[in-house]
């Protein structure tokens, strides 16, 4: 029986045959599920972000890419998106090549209904159950942004592939880890956090794989370490780009073995764990300056997910503020609530700290507030100068105008006159309009100045 929800998002079927296309999508809506078509493979790429399918059945030969360029382009926009190929008879080698790339099944044609069913159960039954929303409760969202990456998310907490979490510090990387974890096989496991910059390096090595008792000084009983500790479950290693050289090697053996070798010990151990990781330094940087391992590196980012700064997701700051105040009336704080205003100057705020800061601002406020009502003059005074965050309107048409200038410009190719004709002013006017906004007319220059004083 098919659980309703599975109908929501669409599983896209990609062949340059109507007529196969037709069939395919009569026989998957009968069976409840909904069904979008693309017949070339630019058209399926350029649905994926708005379509959000949960499942791709894709041509392997397409007129206009090759079906491994494809499935290539899906995995970079939607990782974790389980995509199965379509082949002709005989086609099996490329079938294989294609797995192996990472395509989840391959179907031969003419397809059987039965195979075609059973394999899209398949990949859409591992997991979390459909409808089972409760792995994402921690992470409080209504942004477009946000479900996107939700969705990603839970789709790369079925497999046990690395994750790599990158986004500003306070963005909320360890909630999406534990989000993962929860959707996860290994929930019923523990998740083990460390923050990798918190412990001294001498000491990080033992942290996380143990050490024998006497292994050094201070090492009083056996430790089994956070990887054991974990076992069955998942390791989240927070800022990972700075974990040292020598324990990156320790660390990629660990990986690549499935076992530990605590400090002072001789034996090596087995562990099963799966590694989310976090930075918000940029690791490719690292890399390149030699102070993060390649190989490392690799293993860690097999899939990639990007939290958004908390400005990219202004409508958030309302629901995470409301759930601010709830939990720390939970814990005894006094309740208060915002002022349309002050709420207002939250939302315009900008939030170099993100989710991280804006609660710490909540609490202050919180306990500050002289009354049951949080005002905007404690909000200001709270965000310091932080407060004139967005664009005023005559900065935002000033930066409009700057833009709209520039683009005059480069369509006139830099000809004063002809980009004054395009602009429907005369030339000494649109002179005057490209000192006014600090536009150089010469293409490629760009001089950004000030807003110019209204009038
Ligand atoms: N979407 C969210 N919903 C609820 N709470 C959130 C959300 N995002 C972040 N938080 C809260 O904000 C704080 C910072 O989040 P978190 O520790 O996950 O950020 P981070 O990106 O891992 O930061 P850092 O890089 O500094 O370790 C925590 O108190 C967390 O509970």
């Amino acid at each position: 029986m098919l659980n309703p929800r599975t109908a929501e998002r669409p599983i896209l079927l990609v062949d340059d045959d109507t007529r196969l296309l037709r069939l395919l999508a009569l026989r998957l809506e009968s069976e409840g599920y909904a069904v979008a078509v693309a017949s070339s493979a630019p058209e399926a790429l350029q649905r994926l972000g708005e379509l959000r399918p949960q499942f791709v059945l894709a041509d392997l030969r397409l007129p206009d890419i090759d079906g491994f360029e494809l499935l290539s382009r899906i995995q970079g926009h939607s990782p974790g998106l389980p995509v199965a190929i379509l082949t002709a008879h005989g086609d099996i080698p490329d079938a294989v090549r294609a797995t192996q790339a990472g395509a989840v099944d391959f179907l031969t044609k003419p397809v059987d209904r039965e195979r075609l069913l059973s394999c899209i159960r398949t990949h859409l039954g591992g997991g979390t159950a459909p409808g089972d929303d409760d792995w994402r409760s921690g992470v409080i969202t209504r942004s477009p942004v946000m479900e996107a990456l939700l969705d990603d998310a839970g789709r790369v907490a079925r497999m046990d592939s690395a994750v790599l979490l990158t986004g500003a510090s306070g963005s909320g990387k360890e909630v999406l880890a534990r989000a993962i974890h929860r959707a996860s096989r290994r929930a019923a496991r523990p998740f083990v956090a460390i923050n990798c910059t918190a412990v001294p390096a001498e000491l990080l090595e033992s942290e996380l794989f143990g050490h024998r008792r006497g292994a050094f000084t201070g090492a009083h009983a056996d430790q089994p370490g956070l990887f054991r500790a974990a076992d069955g479950g998942t390791v989240f290693l927070d800022e990972i780009g700075d974990m040292p050289l020598p324990l990156q090697a320790k660390l990629l053996r660990v990986l690549q073995e499935r076992e530990v070798r605590p400090v002072g010990e001789t034996r090596t151990l087995p562990v099963d764990v799966r590694v989310l990781s976090a930075t918000h330094a940029d690791l490719e940087e690292r890399v390149a300056d030699g102070r993060f391992r390649e190989d490392l590196f690799y293993r860690l980012n097999v899939v990639r997910l990007q939290l958004p700064a908390l400005e990219q997701r202004r409508e958030d700051i309302p629901l995470l503020v409301q759930h601010r105040l709830a939990q720390l009336a939970q814990a005894g704080a006094p309740r208060r609530l915002y002022s349309a205003e002050a709420m207002e100057a939250l939302v315009a705020a900008p939030w170099p700290g993100n989710v991280r800061q804006l609660f710490n601002v909540v609490e202050r406020n919180v306990a500050l507030a002289p009354g049951r009502v949080i005002g905007a003059a404690l909000v200001r005074a709270s965000l310091g100068k932080r407060s004139i965050g967005l664009a005023s309107f005559d900065e935002a048409r000033a930066e409009f105008t700057r833009n709209y200038l520039r683009q005059m410009l480069e369509l006139a190719g830099g000809n004063i006159s002809r980009a004054a004709r395009l602009a429907g002013r005369n030339r000494t006017d649109f002179y005057k309009l490209l000192s006014r906004y600090s536009v150089d007319p010469r293409p490629g220059r760009r001089q950004d100045g000030p807003p110019p004083a209204a009038g």
